[in-house]
């Protein structure tokens, strides 16, 4: 599970997040969504330590994430798919990252396959991959440690329409076995052929915050929900 109370941040007078306040619960996946801008990474970024909360907080399987043994074997996180060094190899990364965990290195393997990167292509240095290469990887990375949480940021950019499927069948599974995914994407109708609660923010501030039964009870799909729920604090619709 993920607590985040009134949360803000601030980037000297910009305020990035301001004072929201929603849960992601165990066994769903939980959209996070937004327009660019919308504080979406700032938030996922307060939740995993790389960025402080200016107040509120963000507590991540009932603590700070700081503050949790081996919090990356609990907590599967990919922000920055390209962020990945690209002189390593795939299976460099994933070793590495192994060795930091403590997981035996079996995982690896296992994780090349879990993600759908070839024998091959794990050992091709990340700099020749293609995005949707990095994004399985970084996805493999998270899940090394065989977390309870993940926290992704656009994972599904860059994936073809089989890597979305895959990666739908694989945050459905992570969930139903009782796991927390925390999912920001633009990718709208993937959003709601996976997630089971919505929570959208726009200009830092929550604007809907429901189970995604709840809303297409409404009658309205998620792509039209996020057009008249954001408009007015979307890019396009500060210009209009
Ligand atoms: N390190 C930083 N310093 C200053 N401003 C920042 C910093 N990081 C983010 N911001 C600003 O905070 C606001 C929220 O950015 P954030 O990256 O959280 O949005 P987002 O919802 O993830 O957007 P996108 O969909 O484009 O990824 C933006 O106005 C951004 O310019």
């Amino acid at each position: 599970m993920i607590t985040v109370q009134n949360l803000t941040k601030r980037y000297g007078s910009l305020i990035a997040v301001d004072d929201i306040t929603f849960t992601a619960p165990a066994g769903t996946v939980t959209g996070f969504l937004g327009p660019n801008g919308a504080g979406k990474s700032t938030t996922m970024r307060v939740a995993v330590g790389l960025t402080h909360a200016t107040s509120g907080s963000v507590r991540v399987l009932g603590g700070d994430y700081t503050d949790l043994p081996n919090p990356a074997a609990r907590v599967g996180v990919l922000l920055d798919a390209s962020a990945q060094h690209a002189g390593r190899t795939g299976r460099e990364v994933l070793t590495l990252g192994a060795m930091t965990l403590g997981v035996p290195r079996s995982r690896v393997d296992q994780v090349l396959e879990q993600v759908g990167l070839t024998q091959r292509e794990s050992r091709k240095r990340v700099g020749t991959y293609s995005l949707g290469m990095r994004q399985r990887l970084g996805i493999g990375h998270a899940l090394l440690g065989n977390p309870e949480v993940l926290i992704l940021d656009e994972p599904a950019n860059g994936l073809d329409p089989q890597g979305i499927h895959w990666m739908r069948s694989l945050l459905r599974v992570f969930a139903d076995a009782g796991g927390t995914v925390l999912l920001s994407s633009h990718l709208l109708h993937e959003v709601q052929q996976v997630a089971d609660r919505i929570v959208m923010i726009g200009n830092g501030r929550i604007v809907v915050d429901a189970a995604m039964e709840e809303l297409l009870a409404e009658g309205t799909d998620l792509e039209t929900l996020f057009l008249t729920s954001t408009m007015s604090t979307s890019r396009e619709g500060i210009a209009a």
